[in-house]
């Protein structure tokens, strides 16, 4: 059975269900598997062919074993991927000579949060329900994770969702994803503030112990190492549908908060021939800076047509420091307690050669991003969505004449922000028949302060109304 252990060190080993409830360690660092799974070429070759959900278990077994029965884990990612629009789940399509693209948004709320989100919520109700415990789960968002849990826990018997989004730097859809649903157990909280905001006060509720006991404090952010396995299955589809594991990849994904290409970097420790992982990033380029640098150095954030991307404190970097300081958790705290006193750290050498072996960088600016929207409508008809045009900018111009297959990630329709997508190309990408009523329907917000003290207030409100069978 795989125990899991904090990036901290400071806190007791856990298994997978209860991982996957606490969310964040004690300690305040991420949980990650005490040894990592490895799975063999054949079972990797073996994947080839077979329905997405099969393969998700097969990925995610070794992660759960011992905790979800395999035919537990069987029906639930089943259903969850049946809520897909598309027969093969995430789609890869050629887009040029070594290019491909990985459609990651044909779940119920467009980006790829979903892959994740539509198995956790299944996971989270069977655990709770066997326990029978209840949850309150608080979420920040850039505008994409918290619609795709709006969507996955509304309505769900044993848990309360509250979601923290920065007010006005989300798109109109990503907003009313989280505002229209009607469900009595959600509840959208607009921050008058940052995304980082949002998560650094996730993170304080999560490190207020009292609190957090108090309303059984859940996290559906990629903190909760639950989010990240899930995200690692398309890495192994997408890979083995181009020949791996007789043939090596590269990746490029639109990054922000660092989970989804962390998901990668799982895949590559079990096993999968990944050359590069390519960090892609808009002009919040805090891991540019790093990885060319070594100085990790938090900046005023800045607004992009790619706000989902809007980030500066990249969260799950702390887990591939564990990593890199070859799991050495007294160095990750001196590396964090840095990060809180001054708003960066420094990288040892042997740490940034280390985290440069797998990783690359590019960065793609406003104007680069929007050529890249353009490009891709004019030349090939593809409406593409900023955060999947950042990368793809990127890869054009870092992998042209590479020999190595590279996946683009597209993480999110282009329907989600009709706007940025219209203003580089002209064209304004409509949302499918099936989101009719979305851009009418009436919504429910609460306007709050970037004040951790009044979302503590909120949060119990909503935990004691629900102890006590009234609607929050
Ligand atoms: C559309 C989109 N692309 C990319 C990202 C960045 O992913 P990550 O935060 O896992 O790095 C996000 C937000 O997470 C997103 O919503
Ligand atoms: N870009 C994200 C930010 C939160 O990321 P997560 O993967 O840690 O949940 C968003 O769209 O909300």
């Amino acid at each position: 059975m795989t125990h899991y252990i904090s990036t901290r060190g400071e806190t007791q080993k856990l298994r997978f269900c209860d991982v996957m409830l606490a969310g964040l360690a004690r300690d305040g660092g991420l949980y990650v598997p005490e040894v990592w799974p490895q799975l063999t070429p054949d079972t990797i070759a073996g994947f080839f062919g077979r329905p997405y959900w099969e393969v998700a278990v097969e990925v995610i077994r070794p992660f759960v074993a011992g905790d979800i029965s395999d035919a537990d884990l069987g029906r639930m990612a089943n259903e969850a991927y049946a809520t897909f629009r598309h027969p093969a789940v995430v789609p890869l399509d050629q887009i040029g000579p070594n290019q491909f693209m990985l459609e990651l948004f044909h779940g119920p709320t467009l980006a790829f949060k979903d892959v994740a989100m539509q198995l956790l919520s299944r996971l989270m109700d069977h655990v709770l329900a066997q326990r029978g415990r209840r949850t309150t789960i608080v979420v920040a968002t850039s505008g994409d994770t918290g619609g795709a849990a709006v969507d996955a826990f509304a309505n769900r018997a044993n848990v309360d969702l509250i979601v923290l989004f920065p007010d006005g730097r989300i798109s109109e859809v990503q907003r009313r994803m989280m505002t229209t649903t009607g469900a009595s157990n959600v509840h959208a909280l607009a921050v008058k503030g940052t995304f980082d905001d949002c998560q650094a006060i996730v993170k304080g509720l999560f490190n207020n112990h009292r609190f957090r006991d108090e309303v059984s404090l859940s996290g559906v952010n990629s903190i909760n190492w639950a989010r990240i396995v899930a995200q690692v299955v398309y890495y192994f589809t997408s890979a083995v549908a181009l020949g791996a594991p007789a043939r090596t990849v590269d990746f490029t994904v639109p990054t922000g908060n660092f989970g989804d290409i962390f998901a990668g970097y799982v895949a590559k420790k079990m096993g999968l021939p990944v050359r590069c992982l390519r960090i892609a990033a808009n002009v919040n380029d805090i891991l540019v800076r790093t990885l060319k640098t070594g100085i990790y150095e938090v900046r005023e954030v800045r607004a992009t047509a790619s706000p989902s991307m809007d980030i500066q404190v990249s969260s799950n970097f702390e887990r591939l420091l564990f990593e890199a300081t070859g799991r050495d958790a007294a160095q990750v705290r001196a590396l964090m307690a840095s990060l809180a006193q001054s708003g960066r750290f420094v990288l040892p050498d042997p740490v940034l050669a280390e985290i440069r072996r797998d990783f690359d960088v590019g960065r793609s600016d406003e104007t680069e991003t929007a050529a890249a929207i353009r490009a891709a409508w004019r030349e090939a008809g593809d409406l593409v969505d900023p955060h999947t045009a950042v990368a793809l900018a990127i890869a054009d111009r870092d992998t042209s004449d590479s020999k190595i297959p590279n996946i683009v990630l597209a993480t999110a329709h282009a329907a989600k922000f009709p706007d940025a997508v219209e203003a580089a190309c002209g064209a304004r990408p409509q949302l499918p028949a099936w989101l009719d009523g979305l851009m009418t329907r009436p919504e429910r917000i609460t306007v709050v302060n970037n004040d951790q003290v009044e979302i503590e207030r909120f949060v119990l409100s909503v935990s004691r109304a629900a102890k006590h069978g009234v609607a929050g």
